[in-house]
C-alpha cells in the first residue's frame, strides 16, 4: 500500500491539535506547521530581522524575541501586510515539512492550518478537515486565547471559508460535540484504506 501522508488542517481553534494528539497517541508521527512557523521567527533568524526591519522595534518582545500579538495586529487587519509575513515563512515550513517527510518512515501526519491557502496540499496523499460549527468555534477561541470578538473575526476571515475546506476533504472530522466523540471518527478514518 502506498504511503499515508494525513494533511490535517481546519479553520483556526477547530480542533486540530486535539484530533493531532490523538493520532500521535495512535503513535503516528504528527509533524506541527505552527511550530515550523515559530522556529522560522526565532531570535537571530533572517524572518524576525525582516519583520523588524518593516515595522519597526515595536515587534521586539524586551528579551529579543517577536512580539506576536503586536504583528498579529497587523497582519490580521491587511492582506497586503498577511501575504509579505507568508512570503517570509512559509517556504521555510515547507522545506521543514518536506524534510519530515523524507526522515520519517510510515504513515505521518502534517498539521497545516493553511494546508489549502498556502498551497500544500501536494505535500499530502489525503486531507482531513476538522470542522465545528461557528458558535463553538468562536467560543473555543475566545476562551484559549483571550481575543476580542474583532479580532476573531479578523482571523477567520484571513482564513478560507471552513465549507471550501470541508468540500475538498477526502476525510471530514465533526468536533461539534464532546472531545470525546473524535476517538471513533479517528479510527474510522485510519481504518480506511488510503484515498
Ligand atoms: C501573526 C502571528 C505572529 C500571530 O501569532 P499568534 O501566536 O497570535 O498565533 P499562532 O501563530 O499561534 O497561530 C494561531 C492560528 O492562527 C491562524 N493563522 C496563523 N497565521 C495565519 C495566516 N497567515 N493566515 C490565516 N490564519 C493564520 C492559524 O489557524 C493558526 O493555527 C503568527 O500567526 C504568524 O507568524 N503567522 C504567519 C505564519 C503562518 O502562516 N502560520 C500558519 C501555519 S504555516
Ligand atoms: N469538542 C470539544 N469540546 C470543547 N472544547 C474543545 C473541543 N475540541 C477542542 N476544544 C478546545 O478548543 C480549543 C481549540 O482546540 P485545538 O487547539 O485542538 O484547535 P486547533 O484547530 O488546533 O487550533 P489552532 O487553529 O489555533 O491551532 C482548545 O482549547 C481545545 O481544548
Amino acid at each position: 500500500m502506498a504511503r499515508r501522508v494525513i494533511g490535517l488542517t481546519g479553520g483556526i481553534a477547530t480542533g486540530k491539535s486535539t484530533v493531532g494528539r490523538l493520532l500521535a497517541g495512535r503513535g503516528i508521527p504528527v509533524i506541527d506547521a505552527d511550530l515550523l512557523a515559530r522556529e522560522a521567527v526565532a531570535p537571530g533568524g533572517t524572518a524576525l530581522a525582516a519583520i523588524v526591519h518593516r515595522y519597526g522595534s515595536a515587534m521586539l518582545t524586551d528579551a529579543g524575541a517577536l512580539n506576536r500579538s503586536a504583528l498579529a495586529r497587523i497582519v490580521f487587519a491587511d492582506p497586503d501586510e498577511r501575504h509579505w509575513l507568508e512570503s517570509r515563512i512559509h517556504p521555510f515550513v515547507r522545506a521543514a515539512l518536506q524534510a519530515a517527510i523524507e526522515r520519517t518512515a510510515g504513515t505521518l501526519c502534517l498539521m497545516i492550518p493553511l494546508l489549502f491557502e498556502a498551497g500544500m496540499t501536494d505535500l499530502v496523499t489525503e486531507i482531513w478537515v476538522v470542522s465545528c460549527e461557528a458558535e463553538p468555534q468562536h467560543a473555543r477561541l475566545k476562551k484559549r486565547d483571550g481575543l476580542s470578538d474583532e479580532a476573531i473575526a479578523a482571523r477567520i476571515a484571513s482564513q478560507w471559508p471552513l465549507a471550501e475546506k470541508v468540500r475538498l476533504a477526502d476525510v471530514v472530522i465533526d468536533n461539534n460535540g464532546e472531545p470525546a466523540h473524535l476517538e471513533r471518527q479517528v479510527a474510522c478514518a485510519l481504518a480506511q484504506a488510503s484515498i
